[in-house]
Order: C-alpha cells, then structure tokens, then sequence
C-alpha cells in the first residue's frame, strides 16, 4: 500500500471510530436522559412487575418513587407513564402532534380488526370531525338529543322502581348513553322495537373481544409481531383462531347496523342519524351530484366510526353510575344535600332535566366528583410518540408507548385535597382553586387530538341520571339481619374499564313513596317526542 493509500485507510479508520464512539456516547447520553423508573428484568422488562389489576396503583406507587414522568418497559417495548396534569398536558395536549396516534396492537388491532376503528391513524382526522358534529357541545344542546336521552332515562328508572336489586344490570343496559341509545344515536336503531337484529348482543360480544384482545401482556404476539405470520391452522396457534373468531364477530358489529342503515335509506324511510347523516353528507357520484351509493371509503369509515362510539360510550357511562351508588351509599350527606338541592330548585312533580343544570350546582358538582373519585378509564387509552422528543431534559424515543395515569392525575394533593373523600364542594365557586379543581376534571377524558369524543354526551347523561335517581330514590346500604350491623359493599374492578362490580344485596335502593312513575316525567316526555321524529342532523 502506498503512503497516500496509508493515509486514507487511516483516516477513515479514525472516522469510522470517531462516528462509533459518538454514537455510543449519544446513545450513552441518550440512556442517561431517560425517564427514571423501576429497574427490569432481562428481555422481559418490568411485565411481571405489573399487576393484573388496577395497575394505576402500582403506577401511583412508582410515581412517588420515581416522580411524574417514568419509564418502564415491557417485552423490550418502552412505556412512559405521566402521573400529574402538567407532564400529561405539556406532552399529549401542547405536542398533541407527536402523540396523537395510537401503539398498533398486532393482536386488538391486526388480527381482530380494531385498528379500522378505535385505533385508526391520526391522519384520517374525518373521524373526529364526524364525532364532534354529531356529539360535541353544539349537538349536544339539540332539543332532539336530550329528549332522547331523557326517554332513555325514563325506561331506567322504570326498571329501578320494578326490580332495584338488579341497578348494575339495568345501569349497564339502560342508561341513557350505553346499548341501546348509542345504537339509536348511531345507526337509528329503535330502542323500543324488542332488538330483532339481536344487535346488542352483537354489540356485546364484539366488545368482549376488544376487551380481551387488547389485555395488556396476554398475547404473545403483541410483544412478537413476526407470531402474526403463523397460520391459523397451526397446533400452537390457538391464539390466531382465537382472532379469527372475534374478528368474524367484530364484522357483525361493523356489517348488521350499516347495512340496517342503508337499507332504511334506500327505502327513504329512516330515523336520521349518525351514520345516515354520514352516508347522506358523503355519497356524491362523479359529477358532485348526491347518490345514494357509498364509496367503499365512505362505507369503510362509516362502519368503523359506528363501531368506535359503541365501543367508546357502552362501559363507561355504567362504570360511573356504579360508582354514583356506591359513593351514595358510603357518603349520606352528600346524597342528602343532593336531593335538597333538587327539591328545592325543581317543582315537586316534575324529574329533573338536562336543561336544569344550571340550578343545581351542587349536583353538577357531584358529577365531578364522580369522574374524578373512581375515573372509569383510570389509564386513559394508550397514545404513541411518533418521533424521538426531549421533555424537560428526558429522552422519549419513537415508537413509545405513553400512558397517563388519570387515576394519579384526579388524586393529586395539590388540586384535590383529601383526594380519597367523595367531596363534591371542592368544585363548587367558594371553594379556594374550584375553578382550577374545574379545569382540571376534563383531563378524566383524556388528552389532546383523542381526547374523548363522548365527553359531552356521557356529561349530559350521566347528570341526567343522577339528578333523576336522587329524586325518586333512597339509597342506603344494607344491614346485616343477624349482627344487625351496616354492611360496607364490597367492589371488585374490572378490566383497563374501571368497573366496579358492586355485590348488588350490599346496597338498598328504595323508592320513595310519594313518587308515580306515570306522573308528569315521563307524559310531558312522551307528549313532546311523538309528534316529532328524531333530528340528528349535523347543525
Ligand atoms: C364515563 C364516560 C366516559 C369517559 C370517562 C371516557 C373517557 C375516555 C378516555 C379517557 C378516552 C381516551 C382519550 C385519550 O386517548 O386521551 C376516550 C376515548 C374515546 N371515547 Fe370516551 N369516555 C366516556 C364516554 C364515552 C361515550 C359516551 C362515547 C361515545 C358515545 C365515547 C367515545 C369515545 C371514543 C370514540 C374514543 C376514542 C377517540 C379517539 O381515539 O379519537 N366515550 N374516552
């Protein structure tokens, strides 16, 4: 080799080195910045660290080890979890576009399908567009919406009044805003007509297989994507057919209603609603003119938008009216100064309605207290960092997965005081920091460009609710017959969907004597609603 030769082979040498040793220590640097958090295990990270349930409390414990911005990982997949309002907000609300797409979930999303829905890109925003016409503030103030909801509640309180002991039943199937009125919001479906598609059923089963599917630490195939590509038919791939099956039952959801939908409008006699407004708004032939046949990316987006609002509203709305029982039954004077409250502001004979918020703060702020004491989805659903991102000297990598701890972030000394204590006057105007305690009580739906496009209408009908049960209701617990002594209700919670499963004979709803169900609730409702058929359209 010659001199000259020498020289370039050595100084590429020492570049190649150079750019070795710099990529080292950046990611050296890059290891120093990261988020603290528990150490892991080899390969498998911190997975059996994690609880199987309510794991926002081991959450709530690392974060007064670790503070509010942790990085854990699980199968090699990086994890953040932010435990106070300001990292949740600076990150998923001021850089909302770096963390507004969700993690893809080979098995929820892939192989089941929910991806079409729930966990669709960020890029294909129509769906919020499509959610907040139909469900944001504006809809939500439509005379026609409220009525329906108010039907809705109607037939709930029916069934509280006949068969009590079953309220987390009828709380699951009958409050307004869950099976039923979301179907009937969605696709028109009539909620009277005895169900002949069998589409809550449906409805159900499918989001039992969301609930399954998306079970974090379950499927090995979430962790190891390259599982995806072995064949159904394989012996050890039990978990392929187990996709399969909720796939088929995830296309029913999609394919029953919407084609009900279609139907109906082919017929020209249909009950508007969101996916017939959908369908009507985005059917143009070539020429820009309107035509009753949808482009398969129309129909495609209609169907999984649908699916979505059913999959969002149908468990949380009951997660938080179990948990109005249960705080009922734990804290008497709050119910006592509720129902004061109502029979004060609202004449003796009527239920109380939406449109009655203004005149009961205090019940207004028991609703508050209920998203923030027991949040319904106390992880929020997963966001994903798009790209690499430095958050006040820590290192987040692409790719990601970020939670925020709802459940933290609505126990937080500092906003809420005695966070543990069901105290709907932190959210009332005399109140030192109310109107911070306020603000703060939206992030229970979440953050940013997802945050929850239901949170108006499960406002509405979860208030709806409350009002109208305290009127009719007692709600007391029970005593034990034999030790004669008050029997505190047992809960247990369920799923990444804070449902507390209330031992019904622990809690007593009775109804109060002077009530008739018949009375003016319920044929000012039907008075008004039957002359009219149902407006969703879009304002
Ligand atoms: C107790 C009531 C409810 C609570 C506490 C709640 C909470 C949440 C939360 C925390 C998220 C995740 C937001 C994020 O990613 O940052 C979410 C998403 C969502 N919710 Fe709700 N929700 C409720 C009711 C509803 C209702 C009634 C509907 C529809 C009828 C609904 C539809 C949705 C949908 C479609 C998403 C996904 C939005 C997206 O990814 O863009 N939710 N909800």
């Amino acid at each position: 080799m010659d001199t000259s030769a020498l020289q370039i082979f050595q100084a590429a040498t020492a570049c190649s080195l150079l750019a070795v040793l710099l990529y080292m220590s950046g990611r050296a640097t890059q290891e120093r910045r990261r988020p603290p958090g528990p150490p892991g295990l080899p390969i498998v990270g911190n997975a059996l660290d994690i609880p199987t349930d309510r794991q926002w409390l081991k959450f709530d414990d690392w974060r007064r080890e670790y503070g509010d911005i942790i990085r854990i990982t699980v199968l090699g997949q990086p994890q953040i979890i932010l435990s106070s309002l300001k990292v949740a907000k600076d990150l998923l609300d001021s850089r909302g576009s770096i963390y507004s797409d969700r993690p893809p979930a080979v098995m929820a999303g892939e192989l089941v399908g929910w991806n079409r829905g729930l966990g669709y890109p960020a890029t294909q925003m129509q769906f919020r567009r499509a959610f907040h016409r139909f469900m944001g503030p504006k809809a939500c103030e439509q005379a026609e919406l409220r009525e329906m909801l108010e039907r809705e509640n109607i037939s709930l309180l029916r069934k509280l009044l006949e068969d009590p002991a079953e309220f987390s039943d009828h709380v699951r199937r009958r409050v307004a805003c869950t099976s039923s009125t979301i179907l009937a919001i969605t696709y028109g479906y009539p909620s009277d007509a005895g169900d002949p598609l069998n589409l809550v059923k449906i409805a159900e089963d499918a989001m039992h297989g969301f609930a399954l599917a998306s079970e974090p630490g379950r499927w090995w195939v979430d962790s190891f994507p390259i599982l995806k590509l072995i064949p159904p038919s394989f012996p050890y791939a039990s978990f392929r057919r187990e996709a399969q099956r909720m796939r088929e039952v995830l296309d029913e959801l999609y394919n029953v209603p919407f084609d009900y939908v279609k139907a109906q409008i082919y017929s020209r006699s249909f009950q508007p609603s969101f996916i017939s407004s959908y369908l009507l708004e985005n059917t143009h032939d070539a020429k820009g003119q309107r035509s009753l046949i949808p482009t398969d990316e129309v129909e495609q987006i209609a169907k999984a938008a649908g699916a979505s609002l059913y999959s969002g509203g149908a468990e949380t709305t009951p997660s938080a009216l179990n948990s109005f029982f249960l705080a009922m039954t734990l804290y008497p004077d709050v119910q006592a100064k509720a129902q004061a409250e109502i029979d004060a502001a609202i004449s003796s004979d009527v239920l109380p309605r939406i449109s009655d918020r203004r005149d009961l703060p205090y019940v207004s702020a028991l609703v508050k207290e209920l998203w923030r004491w027991n949040p319904s989805v106390p992880l929020g659903l997963p966001h994903v960092a798009s790209e690499d991102d430095m958050y006040m000297g820590h290192f987040i990598e692409k790719g990601s997965v970020v939670w925020a701890n709802i459940w933290s972030i609505m126990h937080e000394e500092t906003l809420f005081p005695d966070p543990s204590a069901f105290k709907p006057e932190r959210f009332l105007s005399e109140t030192p920091r109310s109107a911070e305690a306020c603000e703060a009580i939206e992030s229970s739906f979440g953050f940013g460009r997802r945050i929850c496009p239901g949170m108006f209408l499960a406002q509405d009908s979860v208030f709806l609710a409350v009002a109208t049960i305290l009127r009719i209701f007692a709600i007391s617990t029970m005593t034990d017959p034999t030790t004669n002594e008050e029997i505190i209700p047992e809960v247990h919670y369920d799923g990444f969907i804070s449902i507390l499963d209330i031992i019904a004979s622990h809690i007593e709803i009775t109804g109060s004597t002077d009530y008739n169900p018949e009375h003016d609730g319920v044929r000012w409702i039907e008075a008004n609603s039957q002359s009219k058929s149902m407006d969703l359209m879009p304002q």
